[in-house]
């Protein structure tokens, strides 16, 4: 499929999107070593919610919560490239893109964090007792 016909529509145009979309997902999954370590937790906690058998509604919090990581996580690996794709001096602005596009992946991750916390402490806690 060539990125550059946009005459495609209906069906193919939505198909054509799809891929290319699987495309970034499969990139920052082998390329980003911050994404694979996202994905490492994520099948942590998971695993972790199935062992404690957490109620299903703690369960859509958590993968609203995984999928919020992800989503930051890849937007930010696309701003870092634009960037690089703009200038490979050193430019204040560009350090200021960067990071504050770091800077939204973890104030999400210091509160999934805390959302973590507020939902696995008490099944812990009982299961301590
Ligand atoms: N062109 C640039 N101009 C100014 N500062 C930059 C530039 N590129 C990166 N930086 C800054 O240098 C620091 C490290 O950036 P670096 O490029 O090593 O990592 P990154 O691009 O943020 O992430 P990754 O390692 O995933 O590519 C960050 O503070 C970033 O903002």
């Amino acid at each position: 499929m060539d990125f550059r016909d946009r005459n495609r529509r209906g069906v193919k145009r939505l198909l054509a999107a799809f891929a290319f979309a699987l495309q970034g997902v499969r990139d920052v999954v082998t390329h980003e070593k911050n994404m694979q370590l996202h994905l490492i937790i994520a099948a942590a906690v998971l695993a972790l919610a199935g062992l404690l058998r957490l109620p299903l509604l703690h369960w859509v919090l958590l993968l609203l919560v995984i999928a919020g990581v992800f989503a930051l996580e890849m937007m930010n690996t696309a701003v870092e490239r634009v960037v690089d794709l703009c200038t490979e001096e050193f430019h204040p602005l560009a350090k200021r893109a960067k990071d504050i596009a770091a800077g939204a992946v973890f104030m999400y991750c210091l509160f999934a964090v805390v959302i973590g916390i507020i939902l696995f402490l008490p099944p812990i806690l009982r299961l301590l007792k």
